[in-house]
């Protein structure tokens, strides 16, 4: 049930609307993200993935070093087409010792319809010598109390440089 907590939770009974994790990110497809075919290209949807997995991992763990350590099977159950409006919903679903696993489902913002599943993203938490790092979390939250902050009053955070 929608809730203040988790606004976005939807509760259809259709198998093809996913009910699993929170819709926050909408995209609309545009002709720079087409391939050959005229329609999405799976590049352009993995990319804003885990674009996307980044950052709720950062909002999930507290951390910005976080990295992308296993991606799962992908299906692309459907394709999205010129004009679409598509969302993206993460969810975690384990929260391990120094990693994060998050489920990812991307649909059709006005159809519901899926247009692809990932069971399984593994992000890592990082220390400052760039090796796996406790994060000592074991629950979603759904606030921005863990966000890393370096300036309350703007959010912003200046980032080591390389
Ligand atoms: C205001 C704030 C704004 C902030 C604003 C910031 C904005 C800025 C955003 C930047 C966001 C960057 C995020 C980009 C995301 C990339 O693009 S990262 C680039 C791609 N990824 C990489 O380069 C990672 C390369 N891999 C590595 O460096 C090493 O494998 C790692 C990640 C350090 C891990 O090392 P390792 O020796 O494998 O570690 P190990 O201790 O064995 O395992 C660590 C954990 O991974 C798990 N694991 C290991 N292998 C696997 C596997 N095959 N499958 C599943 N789990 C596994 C283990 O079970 C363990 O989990 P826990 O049991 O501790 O929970």
């Amino acid at each position: 049930m929608p809730s203040d907590d988790n606004p976005d939770l939807l509760t259809q009974g259709d198998p093809a609307v996913d009910d699993t994790v929170n819709f926050r990110t909408r995209k609309w497809v545009k002709p720079e993200d087409l391939n050959a075919n005229g329609s999405l290209f799976g590049g352009s949807l993995l990319r804003w993935i885990d674009e996307e997995a980044a950052i709720y991992a950062i909002i999930q763990l507290g951390n910005y070093r976080v990295v992308t350590k296993f991606i799962s099977e992908i299906e692309f159950q459907a394709s999205a087409n010129q004009g679409d409006l598509i969302e993206m919903g993460l969810r975690a679903t384990r929260f391990g010792r120094t990693s994060l696993t998050m489920r990812a489902v991307v649909r059709n913002m006005i159809t519901r319809r899926k247009i692809l599943t990932i069971e399984k993203l593994v992000f890592v938490n990082l220390g400052e010598d760039g090796r796996p790092a406790p994060h000592g979390y074991d629950s979603i939250t759904y606030r921005r109390d863990r966000m890393p902050r370096e300036n309350p009053a703007t959010g912003t955070l200046t980032l080591p440089r390389r």
